[in-house]
C-alpha cells in the first residue's frame, strides 16, 4: 500500500535527520567531559569489564574470542580494558574499516601492534582475518555515542556496526560502551538497526537492555 510505504519513507528520513542532530548533541556533551572524569570512567569501565561478561554468560575459560575497538576521541573505553580482556585469556579481535562494508576483524597484540588509520583510528596492523571473523565472536563490545532501554544504538553514522553485527550469532551479547546518561530512554530507529543485548557504563556497570521495551 502506497500510504504505509510514504509513511515508512517519511518516518526514515524523520530518523536520519533525528540522528544526526543527536549525533552533534552526544560528541559535543562528550568533549565537555573533564579529562579526569573521562580518565575515571575509563578505569571504571576497565574494572568492570571481566565481570559483566562473565555475568552476560562469556567468562574467559576456553579462550572465547570477543570483538572490541580502539576509543577514538573522547569515546569510552581504553588499551587498559583490552590489555585486562587479553590478559584474563580472551582471544580480542579489533575491527578494520574497508569502506562501506562489513568490518573486517584483525587480533588485539596490544598496543604496539596498532597504526593510525582513518577518522583518528587506531586499527591493528597484524594479518586480516575478513568480515566473517565476527560470527566467531561469543560477545561484542560495539562503541556507541548512545543506545536506548530498548537495545537501539546510536553509532557515527557510516552504519559499520550494523553491516557487521547482522553476521554475529543471534546468541551473542552485543554490548554498547557508553557513558552513564548516555543510556537514554528512546532513540531514532531505522530497519537495519542491530538491537545491543546491554550497555556497559562506568557507575552503573551492566545495564541490560530489552528489546520488548518498544
Ligand atoms: N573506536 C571506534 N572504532 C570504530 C568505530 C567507532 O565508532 N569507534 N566505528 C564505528 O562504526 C568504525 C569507524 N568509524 C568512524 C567514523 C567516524 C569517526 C570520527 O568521526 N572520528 C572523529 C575523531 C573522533 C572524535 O573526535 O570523536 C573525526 O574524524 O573527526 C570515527 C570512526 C569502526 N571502528
Ligand atoms: N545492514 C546494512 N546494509 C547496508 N547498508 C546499511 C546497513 N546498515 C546500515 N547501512 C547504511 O548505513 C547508513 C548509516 O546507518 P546508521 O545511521 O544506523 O549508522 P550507525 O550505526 O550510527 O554507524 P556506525 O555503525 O558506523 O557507528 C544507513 O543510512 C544505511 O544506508
Amino acid at each position: 500500500m502506497d500510504t504505509v510505504v510514504n509513511n515508512g519513507s517519511d518516518a526514515d528520513n524523520g530518523a536520519r535527520a533525528d540522528k544526526a542532530r543527536l549525533r552533534a548533541r552526544l560528541l559535543a556533551a562528550r568533549r565537555a567531559v573533564p579529562d579526569g572524569v573521562r580518565a575515571a570512567d575509563a578505569a571504571r569501565l576497565a574494572d568492570g569489564v571481566l565481570d559483566a561478561l562473565a555475568a552476560l554468560g562469556v567468562p574467559a575459560t576456553g579462550e572465547p574470542v570477543v570483538c572490541a575497538y580502539v576509543p577514538v576521541g573522547a569515546e569510552p573505553g581504553s588499551l587498559d580494558l583490552l590489555d585486562r580482556l587479553a590478559g584474563a585469556g580472551y582471544r580480542v579481535l579489533l575491527p578494520v574499516v574497508v569502506g562501506a562494508a562489513p568490518l573486517e576483524w584483525s587480533v588485539f597484540t596490544g598496543a604496539a601492534g596498532l597504526a593510525p588509520g582513518r577518522h583518528g583510528l587506531r586499527e591493528p596492523a597484524g594479518v586480516r582475518l575478513g568480515a566473517a571473523a565476527v560470527t566467531e565472536a561469543r560477545a561484542v563490545l560495539v562503541p556507541a555515542l548512545a543506545v536506548d532501554r530498548a537495545g537501539v544504538r546510536l553509532g557515527r553514522g557510516g552504519g559499520h556496526y550494523d553491516r557487521s553485527l547482522a553476521l554475529a550469532r543471534p546468541a551473542s551479547p552485543l554490548v554498547a560502551v557508553v557513558r552513564d546518561d548516555e543510556v537514554v530512554a528512546e532513540l531514532p530507529a531505522e530497519p537495519h538497526d542491530v538491537r545491543m543485548t546491554a550497555a556497559l557504563t562506568p557507575g552503573r556497570g551492566l545495564v541490560r537492555l530489552l528489546p520488548s521495551a518498544r
